[in-house]
């Protein structure tokens, strides 16, 4: 019995070091042990301590035992601190899952580098992994590899991952050049209202993908013979219907037209990608993308997704809501350009560096340095409108900026159906926002920020957004279940403790 519970432990440890990409000397090193040791025990052939599971648990970054399942992890933040120094934005939520699922179009090894180690891209390499395909953290456990098997095994696809993500909808343009019938579970994600999957199956229709919604699941037939005759025109100038139109057109033997395209950031980093497999697209940046597919991807690829335009938001709200000065490095100006102009209307004091070029050799760079600054309402509302307008997962960030502004701030999100509900949180902490409707709410400030404990609200943004106003707020404040936040940021609370943020998470017993 005891053998058996040491062998079971052992594979765990074995899994969790190869997940991390690390040798079984690197683990040893971690531990102050030998790689013999390590061996014995992956072996089951070591007796361990509480105390020695617990320091391979932390060195592997993984719980490997726990009594009955771990509970939600919450964060306590002492506020009122004024933050300092300098942070990098790191690589996008949303690109890094588009690049996820186009690596399915490719038969060759792909390597994503930088990508984001975040909850969301974890939901898709477990689905991935579910369904055959190998992946593998490399060195410093940023770059992730991707090798598909010949034949992929969608049965065996680990539902309740899928379901707890939106961007499994981006399997299917990839998937109608593999599979002839499949099905997937229905797309969930944030609890943001009603989000229509109808632009999706408009434009994978004339790839000859017809999508039955039942029990849960969106059954696909494919006709392989139909191809597009004509412009695909997107019905909405949707970002990941845009990605899968480009995602099926790759592979597809001819010319594809999408007018009505997003042109926003993650596209743009799905294009770039796409280029680096042999397809060419015509348009990058425009609403007009002609791609020139091929219907085989055999390529050894290696790309790096951008940086976050959202995430450089996030870190300059933060640094407004304490009135601090920070640096924003590596923001990816082009998507940030109408936020800092309307900042700069409400009288932000900010500096940017010269440009330079991400690791994805396209995207333009900058380092923005924010400084304390009285801020004044802006004259007109704010609201946000599809690439190049004022992004729409930004808008929330403005909510929270308008409360430290002097005056009224009307914020119109005509977008979501629930979005800006949440943003009514800020008042537990002494914020003045009123729900006029479902779409539009009024904020009134300067606030008083005052700690409060609040349950995060189940959407990723609003939920920052709470976060950051507690780090403004004097006392203690305790912000729980913050899986939604891990969902799109890497180690926030860690990477804002480094800028003086006093956050601390924690977990109930
Ligand atoms: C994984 C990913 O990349 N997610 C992003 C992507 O989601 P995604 O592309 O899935 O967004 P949706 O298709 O759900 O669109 C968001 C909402 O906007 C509406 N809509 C969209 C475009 C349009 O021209 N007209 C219109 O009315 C949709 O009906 C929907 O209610 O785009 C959203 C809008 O930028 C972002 O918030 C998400 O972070
Ligand atoms: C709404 C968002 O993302 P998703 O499409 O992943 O729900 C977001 O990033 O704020």
């Amino acid at each position: 019995m005891a053998d058996d519970y040491r062998s079971r432990i052992g594979r765990l440890i074995r899994d969790s070091r190869q997940h991390r990409g690390w040798t079984q000397s690197q683990l040893a090193d971690a531990l102050g042990s030998s790689q013999s040791a390590v061996h014995r025990i992956e072996h089951g052939q070591q007796n361990l301590s509480l105390e020695m599971i617990a320091r391979i648990g932390e060195a592997l970054d993984k719980q490997i035992v726990s009594l009955g399942q771990p509970g939600p992890t919450h964060l306590r933040v002492s506020g009122g601190q004024q933050l300092s120094g300098s942070i990098d934005v790191r690589s996008s939520k949303n690109a890094s899952v588009a690049l996820l699922c186009a690596s399915l179009l490719n038969k060759g090894r792909t390597v994503l580098r930088g990508i984001a180690r975040i909850e969301e891209v974890n939901r898709i390499i477990e689905v991935l992994e579910s369904i055959g395909i190998r992946t593998r953290w490399l060195g410093e456990r940023r770059d992730l590899e991707i090798v598909p098997p010949e034949r992929l095994d969608l049965d065996s696809m680990d539902v309740e991952a899928a379901r707890r993500t939106r961007s499994v909808i981006m399997f299917l343009g990839p998937l109608l050049h593999r599979e002839h019938r499949f099905k997937l579970p229905y797309a969930g994600g944030c609890n943001l209202g009603t989000r229509t999957v109808e632009p999706h199956m408009s434009a994978l229709r004339p790839f000859g993908l017809e999508l039955k919604a039942t029990g849960g699941y969106y059954h696909a037939e494919v006709d392989r013979k139909a191809s597009p005759t004509r412009p695909i025109v997107l019905i909405e100038r949707g970002d990941t219907v845009t990605e899968n139109a480009l995602m099926a057109a790759a592979r597809n033997d001819g010319v594809t037209v999408i007018r009505n395209a997003s042109s926003n950031y993650m596209v743009q980093d799905l294009c770039f990608f796409l280029t680096r497999l042999g397809v060419r697209i015509d348009g990058i940046g425009t609403t007009t993308l002609t791609v020139h597919g091929r219907s085989e991807i055999d390529v050894d690829v290696d790309y790096a997704p951008s940086e976050d335009p959202i995430e450089a938001m996030s870190l300059l709200a933060a640094a407004i809501v304490t009135s601090s000065e920070i640096t924003v490095q590596r923001a990816p100006i082009e998507f940030l350009e109408i936020e800092l102009a309307l900042l700069e209307e409400m009288g932000l004091d900010y500096d940017r560096s010269a440009e330079y070029v991400a690791a994805n050799g396209e995207t333009r760079l900058v380092d923005l340095t924010v400084r304390p600054s009285l801020l004044r309402a802006p004259h007109d509302k704010i609201h946000p409108m599809p690439f190049p307008g004022l992004n729409i997962d930004n808008l929330p960030f403005f909510a929270l900026i308008a409360a430290t502004a002097n005056g009224q701030t009307m914020i119109h999100d005509w977008v979501y159906e629930n979005r800006a509900i949440y943003l009514t949180e800020l008042t537990k902490l002494g914020g003045n926002v009123t729900l006029l409707d479902p779409h539009r709410v009024l904020v009134e400030g300067p606030t008083r920020w005052s700690g409060a404990e609040i349950i995060c609200p189940p959407a990723l943004r609003p939920a920052v957004v709470v976060l950051l106003a507690m780090l403004a707020a004097k006392g203690e404040s305790v912000l729980r279940n913050v899986y939604v936040i891990n969902r799109g940021y890497e180690d926030l609370a860690a990477r804002l403790s480094v800028l003086g943020a006093r956050i601390e998470p924690f977990r109930d017993i």
